[in-house]
């Protein structure tokens, strides 16, 4: 199979070849290599951010609704493409061809679709002073670094672009070294949509390249979709240059089942919330409290319905459960279920594996201090937890210091509210799992991050205020 880009960068709407180190792309279904890359040299980064910032400021004072046509085109011609984007999707992360063909580059059309008609109506304030006023203008920051993570690599591509690009900013993006394919498309995608030539620029490579465009001087803005340790290194990297971030990062979410919760339903949404593209989403509820009187009915109907998952070729469209993304990130995920056993939990289901492939995987018997409850573990491993009453699993949920997601179900509607008023999450769902649609805002709280992606949310982290303060009379001096 062959997925060689025409080149590894592109810079200023061009394809150009790295410098760097080479950056081999696996198929992580039979780990033959598909494309063979090259990271960016520092030069390479430093020129990328020059041209971004160059390009900016003729993009910038495009009127808004010329700004957000490119981006509605742009998400047209996904949709057009979407077969052969969601198949070279499969082939980068290893993802089955049905979840990319519905979850990964239409996720991103949305968030262009959304942000190119938000476009027009962003205005700012007018603020009455008496005899004087003051006004504010909402303006780009100028240039935006993202930096991505493997699991969803053209969907995050796309969440960061959109808003930046419709607020008039231009940006340099490093996807992940895993999954390098995706944002290169999307460069070319937004040039045929008519973007001018350097507002959307990618570079290559591992952490270093990532290191170098947060620090770049012509960088303003840095958001990243990552771990949480790579989030506080560029966090306190983009500190010293006062850099504004955006900060994407991992979770280990609670999802809470009352007694009296619709049983088909919520192990619908465990599984879900844990084996949706292999377990490797950062929102996934993967402490899932089972209140004493549903557990066993719900981890029999569990056991019961992950036995038919289907595992295997990611391009057959019958695959349901596809491999893990590399050998590495397997290896951790193995680590993690070996000292699940090793602590005294019980498997319910799944275990370690062979090769690439990890099947789902539900623990049972877990407390609350064992590593597979307290660390995020990225792979198909599921936590169960067994819980009384409500006040004591709202202790035990928040116990942590990640706060990305949680869930709760329940049909109890005022308890419902009641739990997720009090739980300690940036995002919230209720009786469903792990829909994060355009229209809502999604982000961290704790460790998981600060800012927030998609809705007019996002909007706020990608501009600045200033304010105008306009005098209609004389000036007034005690001189
Ligand atoms: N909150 C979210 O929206 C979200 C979404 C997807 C994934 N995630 C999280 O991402 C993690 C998995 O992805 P990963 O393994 O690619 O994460 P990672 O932290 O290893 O890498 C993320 C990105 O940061 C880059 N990077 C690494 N070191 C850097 C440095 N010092 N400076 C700048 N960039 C650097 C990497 O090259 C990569 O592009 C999980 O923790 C997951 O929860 C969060």
């Amino acid at each position: 199979m062959n997925a060689q880009p025409a080149a590894s960068l592109f810079i200023d709407g061009h394809p150009v070849e790295g410098e760097g180190a080479a950056l081999p792309v696996l198929y992580p279904y039979t780990g033959e290599e598909i494309a063979s890359l090259r990271e960016a040299s520092g030069d390479q980064v430093a020129q990328a951010c020059q041209i971004a910032a160059s390009a900016q400021p003729a993009w910038a004072v495009l009127a808004p609704v010329e700004r957000g046509r490119v981006l509605i085109r742009a998400a047209a011609i996904i949709r057009e493409r979407n077969e052969e984007l969601s198949r070279l999707e499969t082939l980068d992360t290893g993802k089955p061809i049905q979840e990319t063909l519905v979850a990964d580059w239409e996720s991103g059309a949305q968030a262009l679709e959304f942000f190119g008609g938000l476009a027009a109506s962003i205005t700012g304030q007018m603020i009455p002073l008496g005899r004087d006023w003051a006004y504010t203008r909402r303006e780009p920051l100028g240039v935006c670094a993202g930096i991505g993570a493997w699991n969803y690599p053209s969907q995050i591509a796309c969440w960061k672009a959109a808003p930046a690009l419709v607020m008039g900013n231009a940006m340099v993006y490093k996807p992940s070294e895993e999954t390098p394919l995706g944002a290169l498309k999307l460069a070319e995608i937004l040039l045929e949509a008519g973007l001018p030539e350097g507002v959307y620029n990618v570079v290559q490579g591992r952490g270093q390249v990532g290191a170098a465009l947060t620090t770049d001087p012509n960088v303003a803005k840095v958001s990243l979709t990552g771990s949480v340790p790579t989030g506080r290194r560029v966090y306190t990297a983009a500190a010293e240059g006062m850099r504004h971030v955006t900060m994407e990062l991992g979770g280990k979410s609670p999802l809470i089942v009352f007694d009296d919760a619709n049983l088909e339903d919520a192990v619908s949404a465990a599984m879900l919330a844990n084996f949706y593209s292999s377990g490797q989403i950062c929102s996934n509820g993967t402490r899932v409290f089972l209140q004493e009187g549903i557990r066993e009915a719900f981890l029999d109907r569990l056991a019961e319905r992950v036995r038919n998952v289907r595992m295997g070729d990611p391009l057959d469209p019958e695959t349901q459960h596809g491999p893990i993304v590399s050998p590495a990130q397997a290896e951790k995920i193995r680590a993690a279920i070996a000292a699940g056993e090793a602590e005294g939990a019980q498997l319910l289901c799944g275990g370690p594996g062979e090769g690439a492939f990890i099947p789902p995987t539900v623990f049972t018997d877990a407390s609350d201090e064992m590593t597979i409850t307290r660390d995020e573990i990225f792979g198909p491993v599921m936590t169960t937890l067994a819980f009384y009453d409500e006040q004591e699993v709202v202790c035990r949920a928040n116990a942590t210091g990640y706060g990305l997601a949680a869930g709760v179900f329940t049909q109890d509607l005022t308890r419902a509210h009641r739990v997720v008023g009090r739980l300690e999450a940036g995002t919230c769902w209720i009786n469903t799992y792990n829909l994060t649609p355009v229209e809502m805002p999604f982000g961290g709280v704790k460790q998981s991050g600060l800012g927030r992606e998609n809705s007019a949310a996002a909007i706020e982290h990608y501009s600045q205020l200033k304010s105008v303060y306009v005098g209609m009379g004389g000036v007034d001096a005690p001189y």
